[in-house]
């Protein structure tokens, strides 16, 4: 199976002025739902339908170390990331909680944590495990690729590989790994030719001075990778095995014409990388929030994105995709349910 999946555009102008009329038809003024209107024109090219249903919403948080870590780019140790894993899986982390809150099913993937999560069985309705270790953690980037060209491919195909096996029409996207702002920033530096001063911004919590340091370490990154230009390229030699994993997650499920829900700045990354393969993904990306963390504005303008939330959220873990849900269905539920004038017998605007 060739790595990167062929995907079409599904920019449908006569599904698109349908979609339009029906909303516009509902009973409200013209266009007064705002955004959740241009949102459920949106879902329905997705789903190709002018009854959209969202089915099986899935969250899956893709987690990983890295090897620039070491060089103080975080302000928490590596260890955070498998502990953090042990916290989803417990139930007790942000996105445990909010998934638990709206019915997402969890699942979440050790795509290459440097302290291996043991397996177990997963309850019934409990959040899920999935073993996809590419390797225990990326090389130290500022010296050479954090990945070889076929752990890079690896990754990609575990996540393609985890989305085939979901059920449901939405993926909602996830992340763990400490020290994954670094190689979002670097991504976007190196795929957007953003400079580093405006891509790099405080992660987990470090000060003015952290920050300096860690844009001298990155800058060392994109050195020692320069030949890294093309998107699968500059995956290999900057980006993690979580970025990776949810790339090709991304790839499978716009393949599969899913509803693509994204989260902050390092799933922001990971749809970069992805539309650079395949342009028409963003066709089936939502972008749930604009994240706090310094770079992510700059990535969404990148892509063409205007999120729904702007709540000052710089955590990851899918939460900010979580919190957008209720959005979604809503969106889905005015165009399904809500009645039209002429149904319900409500007079239109008056000729002016
Ligand atoms: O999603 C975001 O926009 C976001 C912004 C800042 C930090 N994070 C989370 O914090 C971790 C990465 O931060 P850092 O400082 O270790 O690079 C990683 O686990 C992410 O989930 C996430
Ligand atoms: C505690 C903690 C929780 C997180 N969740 C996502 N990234 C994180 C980083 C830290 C440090």
């Amino acid at each position: 199976m060739q790595l990167i999946p062929d995907i079409p555009s599904i920019d449908d102008s006569a599904l698109a002025a349908r979609l339009q009329s029906r909303i516009d038809g509902k009973t409200k003024p013209l266009g007064a739902l705002g955004r959740l209107e241009a949102l459920a024109l949106r879902l329905g090219l997705i789903l190709g339908t002018e009854m959209p249903e969202l089915r099986a919403p899935q969250m899956l948080v893709c987690a990983a170390d890295h090897g620039l870590a070491a060089r103080g780019v975080s302000a928490y140790p590596s260890d955070v990331t498998w502990q953090m894993v042990e916290n989803f899986l417990a139930g007790g982390a942000a996105v445990s909680v909010l998934a638990r809150q709206h019915g997402l099913v969890l699942t979440v993937a050790d795509c290459g944590v440097a302290r291996e999560v043991p397996a177990r069985a997963a309850a019934p309705g409990a959040p899920r495990l999935v073993h996809c270790r590419v390797a225990a953690g990326t090389q130290d980037a500022s010296g050479g690729p954090a990945m070889s060209a076929a752990q890079c491919a690896q990754a990609l195909q575990n996540g393609r590989d985890i989305v085939r096996g979901l059920p449901g029409n939405v993926l909602l996207l996830g992340e763990m790994g400490i020290g994954n702002t670094s190689v979002a920033s670097l991504l976007l530096a190196r795929l957007a030719g953003v400079p580093l001063a405006e891509c790099t911004g405080a992660g987990t919590g470090l000060d003015a001075a952290g920050i300096a340091r860690k844009q001298a370490v990155l800058e060392q990154a994109l050195a020692a990778n320069a030949g890294a230009t093309g998107p699968l390229d500059a995956l290999a030699a900057l980006g993690g095995f979580e970025v990776a994993t949810l790339a090709g997650a991304v790839l499978q499920a716009a393949s599969e014409r899913r509803v693509i829900v994204v989260d902050g700045f390092i799933t922001s990354a990971a749809v970069l990388v992805a539309a650079r393969l395949a342009p028409a993904v963003l066709e089936r990306c939502v972008f749930s929030h604009r994240s706090g963390e310094r770079g992510h504005a700059r990535m969404l303008e990148e892509l063409r994105a205007e999120p729904l939330l702007d709540l000052g959220l710089r955590l990851g873990e899918g939460s900010g995709a979580a919190l957008a849900w209720p959005l979604l269905e809503s969106a889905c539920r005015v165009l399904r349910e809500m009645a039209s004038f002429a149904s319900a017998g409500v007079a239109g605007p008056s000729a002016s």
